[in-house]
């Protein structure tokens, strides 16, 4: 059990994660204790943000110059959302004080096997089938108790493993009582734990689904800041998330994404292939909350239920996507406003974990051509609005993009 604890104006908070370790035998205990590190101060940004307040201390290990420049950063960008809806000067912000003596990584021996996260959706299965294509036989991993992430293991076949997570209760209470509440970086909490529990078990890759789509910003704000929801799915963060890990942790173990070149469409195109998946994923947050799910798998009216379906039309047919959906989505005018806020057309795309608006806009285009598609209320009304609009090309989408951390083995074409 590792349990955090975090102190907000005199309220003391912890937060506990049970790892599946038993048998493991930790090689790296040095590494590991800088993990453990990591996970502290990533997961703080929960307590920190329900008061905001102007000064950080650290008893027992503080972070060095570095990482508090890191820390600052991460706490910036991954709750830019937050302060943005809250509207929060993130300029007054506290930073992090560096008192730490300089940390340094340490050599793990790690056996070569890669650890794959499980979110439920389609990304974490076409990342895993690709691993598979190439020969691996991971193990997968998911952070939290979701009943539907482990149906979806159980269809993958995979040996399973399962991260506890408990945020304090008092947060519920303070948000009860008007705290700061919003987004928070929820990936880097996540890597964070599976760092942990990849140099505990013995594995020497963390292998995400972050797609290339997660690096566009959900908008800019009136100074022309990025506010991205996905931040910590970004190539930016993962980019600085493998600093981390090796100049402080360890050089022997990697933290990257196998979909990084790939936009949302083309993973999309990929899943449509994976049929023995679709009768048993979802992409649907509400299936995601602390307290249990609030759906039964789609729920049909969020903006992740609106882009999965879309981006899936091009390469489905009506039929076989309302069998996933339980519904066409598109022959509702009722989800109108819902589609068409996907194509962020005064600039701005809902806050939450959808493709880039051109994703959308190209979807659009390819289903108002499409004989199986162009008849549905949603596409022949929304289909007019791309005339005034830059619509890319669904193929040239399709390509994959040229920036990544894959290692070069893996780089095969897919
Ligand atoms: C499921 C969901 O979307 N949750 C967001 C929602 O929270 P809500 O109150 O409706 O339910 P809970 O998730 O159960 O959280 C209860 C409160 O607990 C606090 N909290 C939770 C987790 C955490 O790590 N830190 C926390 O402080 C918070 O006060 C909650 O109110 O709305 C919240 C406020 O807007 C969001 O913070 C919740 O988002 C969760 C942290 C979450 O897990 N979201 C993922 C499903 C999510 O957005 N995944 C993205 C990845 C983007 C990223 O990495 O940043 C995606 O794949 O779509
Ligand atoms: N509860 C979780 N436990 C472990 N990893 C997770 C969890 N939720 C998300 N992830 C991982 O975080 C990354 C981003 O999540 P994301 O929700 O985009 O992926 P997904 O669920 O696989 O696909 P989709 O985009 O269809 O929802 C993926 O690598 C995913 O596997």
């Amino acid at each position: 059990m590792v349990e955090l604890f975090y102190r907000l104006d005199g309220i003391e908070l912890q937060e506990r994660f049970r790892l599946p370790i038993e048998g493991g035998g930790c090689r790296c205990p040095e590494a590991l204790d800088a993990a453990l590190d990591l996970l502290h101060w990533t997961a703080g940004v929960s307590y920190w943000k329900a008061g905001c307040p102007p000064s950080i201390a650290f008893e027992g290990r503080a972070p060095d110059a570095w990482q508090a420049a890191w820390l600052a950063r991460l706490y910036r960008e991954g709750l830019a959302e937050f302060a943005w809806r809250n509207g929060l000067d993130q300029d007054a912000w506290a930073t992090f004080p560096a008192g730490g003596a300089p940390s340094g990584a340490v050599r793990c021996r790690l056996p070569r096997r890669s650890l794959v996260p499980m979110g439920g959706g389609k990304d974490s299965l076409v990342a895993l089938e690709r691993l598979r294509r190439r020969g691996e036989q991971p193990v997968t991993v998911q952070v939290g108790r979701a009943a539907l992430i482990r149906q979806v293991a159980e269809v993958a076949g995979t040996p399973h493993l399962v991260i506890e997570r408990e945020v304090d209760a008092g947060l519920a209470a303070l948000n009860r009582q008007g705290a700061w509440n919003g987004h928070v970086p929820i990936t880097a909490i996540n890597a964070s734990a599976l760092i942990v529990l990849a140099l505990a078990r013995g594995f020497d890759r963390v292998v995400f689904a972050n797609e290339h789509s997660a690096d566009e910003a959900t908008l800019h704000d009136e100074r022309g800041r990025p506010v991205n929801h996905q931040f910590s799915k970004s190539l930016e963060f993962e980019t600085m998330l493998g600093e981390w890990v090796g100049r402080c942790i360890t050089p022997d173990l990697s933290v990257f994404s196998i979909l990084r070149r790939d936009r949302e469409l083309a993973i999309c195109r990929e899943f449509a292939g994976l049929e023995r998946y679709h009768g048993v994923f979802s992409s649907c947050n509400r299936n995601f909350h602390l307290d249990g799910a609030r759906t039964d798998r789609w729920c049909g009216h969020c903006p992740k239920c609106h882009f999965v379906f879309l981006a899936l039309a091009p390469f489905m047919s009506p039929e076989a996507l309302t069998g996933i959906f339980g519904a066409n989505l598109l022959a509702d005018g009722g989800q109108l406003p819902g589609f068409r806020s996907l194509l962020a057309i005064d600039g701005a795309k809902p806050f939450e974990c959808v493709g880039e608006a051109g994703e959308a806009r190209a979807a659009l285009a390819a289903l108002s051509a499409d004989p199986r598609w162009r008849d549905c209320t949603v596409v022949s009304a929304l289909a007019p609005s791309l005339a005034d609009l830059d619509v890319p090309e669904l193929d040239r989408l399709c390509r994959p993009a040229r920036a990544h951390r894959i290692p070069d083995e893996l780089l095969a074409d897919d």
